[in-house]
């Protein structure tokens, strides 16, 4: 059954009442352990901190969290389409976008809900707190007192003033209404506006729209008190309204459905359920329609559908396609803005920014990440911007805004390369990113082909994209032409196959008998018969990729997007074999969190390694984190503390410490020990000296397959990390299983992997 209304309400309250309380909480960034860090953190330390400040009041930025702080305020006078509830129920929304700025870019906030409606004295409270900010986000303040408020602290305050819902709408109603007229072919010079709603939001969205190019004279505007126009009293000079008179207009028109019939696009920032099926019906053909109050909208999307269905419909929703809401620009647009030390946010940076959303959803989405269920969008009436968890936001937006506030002269601290700024942006969203990079230049300094066993998997074909568009390899992909070719469509991606990707034809490979004789050849011995081995070649996209390693058709392979681990590889050890069958093979995890990055052996393949297998695990993963330019620090974890222990698995670890001791004297590997005692230094120097690792162990070696598995994945779920591999050590080529759990980042990230592998053992002859 269904969630109703009632249940989902339910589940709200219970998302917020969960302990502790509400959404957002102020963490410490900096260690308080030690009398010595209390005596910086505070007195007498911080006094210098303080001095530096008086000298040079820029230095706030650079000694306290000023430059990444937002004061998100209002007054609780226009709380979503809610109305004047008051500050204190305003809270929850203001805790909200506190969240948004955070998880989407870092920003920190605090939360200022004030009970004052005086405009003037508004301004008063909120210009005294300009020490505490680098912006201020005033959110859901009334209209006309927003205005005033707006234009008065953004005259006195040399940190950006951004009233989020008139401009942070007005930015992605723009983006939305540019897109949405790409969808139905329309020219934005000609099309005629109705907008019900002449609040913050509302004037907003028509300077915005009349500054892209809407002319003032094709708009009709409605409020609660009707249309727009030139005799309304509260809109003469004097008249409570006067501020937006700019829109009213000489017309007959008197209602809502006046205004509505014949008009090409419909905006409302007013209130719910006040846009009538009848009232859509008479909109000209192929009507966009945004529907943007919150929660409730304008008109439910269904019955818009219902009466139009060659409508292009948003809501300010997530629950429907097309959420043209403020949240997909706030993050971003401050990102920039404080990353420049910016002193206002100008209408160049808007238009930056409203273009660049824009252009966004016109791009292909490469990888959303989990929080759409695999789904992922193409340009189109469903999916006309981004959505807010698109991951590209971050790194696309602010670079825009930073560079138009440079390029308009708003910037303090600007950005002398932007490139590096995009890099950091990158690494922080994907956090792989910064791991990655030194392997990323490699795989493109040498490009190697690299096959992709299940090649019509949609993921692949997204990640290959990606490895073209960089130019981390030559792609391969196994299966069929045919099907390739249409999912590439459908995916609206650019890959040309034959020029920039290669294709073996499962089904219809001209090298077939070559295949099959070769995996033939290697299994007579192990039971398969000729007949078997055509069978196994034809149906196993797995065993092919490995044969066109083997034959030097590809120089890796990546598979495991589909199906069981072990089997795939079980083909893969069996036509490319082990560099050892001794010391066997072993699977390299990495969790990248804000802790930075931690790997761990063995994750996937020997259920009860020796202790030499230990050994050898971590020797091989000690070579692979030098390839990410990481000096590896090795612990071997046990439930044993340095011998406190006499259980098998202990000595097992002891016995593995000194193989190592011998194999690789110049590895800072110690062990055995708990793994928090590998991750914390001084919990280590207290229960044991002379230990011969130093800070925080990078490299974390277990006794079995469950606990480097379970110790992997607990890490990397509870931390909320990303994960990266497995790769897999101490075969003779260069190949890696995937699992089905991965992301186009990751194989992305595993194609750079098996490239740099392929040069390695290329360079090694
Ligand atoms: N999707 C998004 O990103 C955003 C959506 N919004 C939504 O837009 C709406 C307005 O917000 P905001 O501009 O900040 O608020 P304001 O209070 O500043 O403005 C509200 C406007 O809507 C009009 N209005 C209210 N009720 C009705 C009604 N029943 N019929 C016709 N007009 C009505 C008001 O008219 P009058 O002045 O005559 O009362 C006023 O013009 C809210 O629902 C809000 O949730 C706002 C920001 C962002
Ligand atoms: C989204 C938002 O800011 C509003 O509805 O008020
Ligand atoms: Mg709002």
């Amino acid at each position: 059954m269904s969630e109703t209304q009632d249940d989902f309400k339910q589940a709200a309250l219970d998302y917020h009442r969960q302990a502790p309380a509400g959404k957002i909480k102020v963490t410490p960034t900096k260690a308080l352990i030690t009398q010595r860090d209390l005596a910086l953190a505070y007195s007498p330390g911080v006094a210098a901190a303080c001095e530096a400040i008086v000298a040079d009041p820029g230095e706030a930025s650079a000694l306290t969290a000023r430059g990444n702080l937002v004061g998100v305020i209002t007054n609780g006078t226009a709380v979503l389409g809610l109305g004047d509830i008051g500050p204190l129920a305003g809270k929850p929304v203001m805790e909200g976008k506190g969240v948004l700025f955070q998880k989407f870019a870092g920003i920190d906030v605090f939360d200022l809900e004030i009970a004052e409606k005086d405009p003037d004295r508004l301004v008063e409270i909120i210009a005294a707190l300009e020490p505490t900010f680098g912006g201020i986000n005033l959110e859901d303040i009334k209209a006309p007192e927003c205005f005033v408020v707006e234009r008065k602290l953004r005259e006195r305050l040399k940190i950006p003033v951004f009233h989020d819902d008139q401009h942070g709408t007005a930015i992605i109603v723009g983006a939305a209404l540019l897109n949405a007229l790409k969808v139905v072919g329309k020219r934005i010079g000609e099309v005629k506006l109705a907008v019900s709603g002449a609040g913050a939001a509302g004037i907003a969205c028509l300077d915005m729209v009349v500054a892209l190019g809407v002319k003032p004279e094709n708009i009709l505007v409605a409020d609660r008190d009707g249309v727009l126009h030139v005799d309304r009293p509260d809109l003469q000079p004097g008249g409570g309204n006067h501020g937006i008179a700019r829109y009213a207009r000489d017309t007959a028109a008197r209602s809502l459905a006046d205004i509505v019939r014949g008009a090409d696009v419909f905006i409302g920032v007013s209130a719910g359920n006040i846009l009538g099926a009848d009232m859509v019906r008479t909109m000209a053909e192929r009507p966009i329609i945004f529907a943007l109050a919150n929660p409730t909208p304008e008109i439910d999307p269904a019955l818009a559908r219902q009466a139009r269905p060659d409508a292009v419909i948003a809501t300010g929703r997530s629950d429907h396609p097309n959420q043209v809401n403020n949240a997909l620009c706030f993050p971003y647009i401050f990102r920039g803005a404080l990353d420049v030390g910016a002193t206002a946010i100008n209408e160049e940076m808007k238009l930056a920014c409203v273009q660049a959303i824009a252009e966004l959803a016109r791009r292909e989405a490469t990888d959303l990440g989990t929080a759409y269920g695999g789904d992922t969008p193409r340009f189109g009436p469903e999916y006309l911007i981004p959505r807010p968890f698109d991951p590209r936001l971050l790194v696309s937006v602010a670079p825009a805004v930073a560079r138009a506030a440079m390029e308009s002269g708003v910037a303090t601290r600007p950005i002398e390369d932007l490139d590096a700024y995009r890099d950091r942006l990158s690494s922080w969203v994907f956090r792989t990113g910064l791991v990655m990079k030194p392997l990323f230049d490699r795989a493109r300094a040498d490009r190697k082909r690299v096959v992709y066993a299940e090649g019509e998997e949609e993921t692949v074909l997204r990640a290959v994209q990606t490895v073209v568009d960089e130019g981390l390899a030559f792609p391969i992909l196994v299966g069929r032409p045919a099907v390739i070719e249409r999912r590439i469509q459908r995916l609206g991606l650019r890959l040309k196959l034959g020029r920039e990707v290669e294709v073996t034809n499962i089904d219809d490979d001209p090298r077939f008998n070559e295949y099959w004789q070769l995996y033939h050849q290697i299994m007579q011995r192990k039971g398969i018969t000729p007949a078997a081995a055509k069978a196994i070649v034809r149906s196993r996209d797995v065993v092919i990729a490995a044969l066109m390693v083997r034959r030097g058709e590809a120089d890796a392979m990546l598979c495991g997007l589909v199906g069981r681990y072990v089997r795939k590889l079980k083909y893969v050890r069996q036509i490319l074999g082990v560099e050892s069958e001794e010391r066997g093979l072993s699977a390299l995890s990495a969790v990248i969190n804000e802790k930075g990055v931690t790997f761990f052996t063995d994750t996937h393949v020997q259920v009860d390694p020796s202790a030499a297998q230990v050994a050898e695990s971590v020797v091989q993963a000690a070579f692979r984190l030098k390839l990410f330019g990481i000096t590896p620090k090795a612990a071997l974890i046990s439930h044993s503390n340095f011998g406190s222990s006499e259980s098998a698995s202990a000595q097992k670890m002891r016995d593995a410490l000194q193989i190592l001791r011998e194999r690789a004297p110049r590895l800072e590997v110690e062990g055995e020990m708990h793994a928090d005692i590998a991750l914390n230094e001084e919990a280590r120097q207290r229960i044991f000296p002379n230990s011969r690792l130093s800070g925080r162990a990078n490299l974390l070696a277990f006794a079995n397959l469950d606990a480097a598995n379970a110790g992997y994945n607990l890490v990397r779920n509870v931390t909320d990390g990303v994960g990266l591999g497995p790769i897999l050590m101490g075969l003779s080529a260069a190949a890696h299983v995937l699992t089905p759990s991965a992301t186009v980042r990751r194989v992305v990230n595993m194609t750079a992997i098996a490239a740099v592998d392929a040069q390695i053992r290329a360079a090694r002859g």
